[in-house]
């Protein structure tokens, strides 16, 4: 009997997870080669780890493969429709964060909020016949938050990655993507709509809803949760 914990394989996510269960006590660690995803759990026993990649934790929580795991607000949040019931947060890492926005062209020197970016878009689709493009791997998000700003004739194009270089590429005219430091709008001469912060995201740890669990699996889990200081 084990309770699952899923972490990022990789990058600044998984070392930075790691220093944040190491200083509660909890050493988490990768074994094997640099290329191995295996993984080792100490400091508690009947807890193992899973190492994989921060866009598939969502789907794994949902699906109860893991029955913790660490991952952005926004990916929880892009992927899982009603996500609330189907996990919980059970605490904010302080780390990975990064805001989910929405920039045009800095040249575009009438727009700066979404009022701006839906008269543009009429004008442009007039002007064009097709709808002005906004490139994003967040199409949940930036749907339900244009729909709430009563923005409407514009299309989204799909990017996972690089989204900052689709004006350049002549792919989409908008973008709606995570920032952190600005550096990548900036070396690419985007702005961001002064209202289009469409999500502040960082790390948390999750727990997957509604998974049954033994009363022995149950109890780990506290375990682990008071270690960690999330449980009196
Ligand atoms: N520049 C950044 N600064 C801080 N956090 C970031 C940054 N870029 C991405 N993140 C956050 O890190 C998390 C993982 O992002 P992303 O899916 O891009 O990671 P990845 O390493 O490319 O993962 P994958 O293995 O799924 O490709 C997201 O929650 C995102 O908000
Ligand atoms: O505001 P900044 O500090 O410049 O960070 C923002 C960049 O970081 C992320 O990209 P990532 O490096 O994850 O690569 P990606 O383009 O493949 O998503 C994001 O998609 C932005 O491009």
């Amino acid at each position: 009997m084990t309770i699952k914990i899923g972490v990022p394989s990789k990058g600044r996510l998984m070392e930075k997870t790691f220093d944040w269960f190491a200083e509660r006590g909890v050493t988490l660690s990768r074994t094997g080669s640099d290329r191995e995803y295996a993984g080792k759990v100490e400091g508690i026993d009947g807890v193992e780890l899973v190492l994989l990649s921060a866009g598939e934790i969502p789907r794994e929580l949902a699906a109860g493969r893991i029955h913790l795991g660490v991952t952005g607000q926004d990916l929880i949040r892009e992927k899982l429709s009603q996500w609330e019931q189907r996990v919980e947060e059970l605490a904010e890492l302080g780390f990975g964060q990064a805001d989910l926005i929405i920039a045009v062209p800095q040249v575009w020197v009438d727009v700066d909020t979404l009022d701006d970016l839906d008269a543009v878009a009429a004008a442009f689709r007039a002007k064009h016949g097709f709808r002005l493009r906004i490139a994003t791997k967040y199409h949940r998000l930036v749907r339900e938050y244009l729909q709430l700003h009563g923005v409407a004739d514009y299309q989204l194009v799909d990017s996972q990655g690089a989204t900052e270089g689709t004006i350049k590429n002549l792919t989409a005219e908008a973008v709606a993507d995570i920032t952190s430091s600005g550096e990548t709008l900036r070396a690419n001469h985007l702005k961001i709509l002064s209202d289009a912060l469409v999500l502040r995201s960082q790390a948390t740890l999750f727990r997957a809803r509604g998974i049954k669990l033994s009363s022995e699996e149950r109890d780990i889990r506290e375990a682990l949760l008071r270690q960690l200081k999330l449980r009196g």
